[in-house]
């Protein structure tokens, strides 16, 4: 079992997870996880009345309950629509990942922790070979305890020594259009998650099948948007000039604590859009010209939708890293795994 602590870690690789926001110490790992699902099943998440229902069942989509909110539930408790991710986690990670990758990027939100699950069960059954170590590059506070509750190695974005690239990451996705454009943020992640894709030799999607849509904003209608605080009225102002006057800082339920913070103390926007065009249609916005229109405001730090080139097509074109997944997995009702995969390798 590969279970390590900070104890056993480089120092170097301590000191970038132990240093706390002067703005904002790291709050206890339950009450964070409230937060997480607080925003999005009350606030955000255009999932939160979402039944699935047949002729003879209705079954309520609910948020898993866990002792430890970093570990997988109980694989016989799971409802059927976090049994569809766990279906897909397991079979992303058994087509994208082997035991002789040295850097690994684990993303953010409640699909992903099936993912790590998914790596554990891989490395346990297939253990690298002595002294070779994995190392997992979180992509935020959550994604950090998720890897550490599995036993599994982190090491911070900035620990990576200087040339490396990430085989892989896996991380979720709020919505995916039929060109694997995704919408992303929706649990308040989304810097880090794109600093870590376009550190990655390819990003792999996993999700469930309410995610699969043919064009962005359909079920999930807003664009998540990091801002810097101070700015946040000025970009609030702007996006309405471009399209989106109803675009709102996102604020916690329980009004005076104010708006979210991300992990890096910015506050999150949520801009609605009309259904996004892809790069087939003939019109305004578009996935690219928006997602750029949008980082060009002063004040946005970071974008949530990830766009334009996938690890493949970068790689081709002399680059590194790309936005797009090269594969998006989704896990079905019917418990199937559909696989929508990039161009490049089909
Ligand atoms: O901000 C959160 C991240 O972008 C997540 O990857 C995204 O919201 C999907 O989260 P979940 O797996 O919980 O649906």
């Amino acid at each position: 079992m590969h279970r390590h602590t900070f104890a056993s870690l480089p120092s170097h690789t301590t000191r970038a997870f132990t240093s706390t926001t002067p703005h904002r110490p790291p709050p206890p790992p339950h009450k964070y996880w409230l937060n997480i699902t607080s925003t999005r099943s009350t606030l955000h998440s255009p999932y939160r009345h979402l039944s699935t229902t047949t002729t003879t069942t209705t079954t309520t989509i609910s948020t898993p309950t866990m002792s430890d909110p970093h570990k997988p539930p109980n694989p016989s408790t799971l409802d059927p629509i976090e049994s569809a991710k766990r279906k897909a986690a397991f079979r992303a990670v058994e087509e994208h990942f082997n035991s002789s990758m040295r850097f690994v990027g684990i993303g953010s939100g409640s699909t992903i922790v099936y993912g790590v699950e998914a790596i554990a069960a891989h490395l346990k059954a297939h253990p690298p070979p002595q002294p070779y170590q994995n190392w997992f590059v979180p992509t935020g506070w959550n994604s950090r305890k998720v890897i550490e509750a599995a036993g599994l190695l982190p090491i911070a974005f900035d620990s990576l020594p200087g040339d490396a690239m990430l085989e892989v990451c896996f991380d979720g996705a709020d919505e995916v259009d039929e060109e694997l454009n995704c919408i992303k943020g929706g649990g308040a992640c989304l810097f880090q998650e794109k600093l870590v894709a376009c550190r990655s030799k390819k990003f792999v999607c996993i999700a469930d099948y309410r995610k699969d849509q043919k064009r962005l904003c359909t079920k999930w209608k807003t664009v998540p948007i990091e801002v810097a605080p101070i700015a946040h009225a000025s970009v609030l102002r702007e996006l309405k000039l471009i399209g989106s006057p109803d675009a709102a800082l996102r604020e916690h339920a329980l009004a005076k604590t104010g708006p979210i913070q991300t992990d890096q103390s910015f506050y999150i926007i949520d801009a609605p859009f009309k259904q996004l065009l892809t790069s087939m249609d003939d019109g305004v916005w578009d996935v690219d010209s928006l997602a750029k229109r949008i980082k060009s405001i002063n004040g946005v730090l970071e974008v949530g939708l990830f766009h334009g080139m996938n690890g493949y097509q970068t790689q081709k074109a002399g680059l590194q890293g790309g936005q797009k997944p090269v594969a998006v997995y989704f896990g079905l009702e019917d418990g199937e795994v559909l696989v929508r995969k990039a161009d490049e390798i089909e």
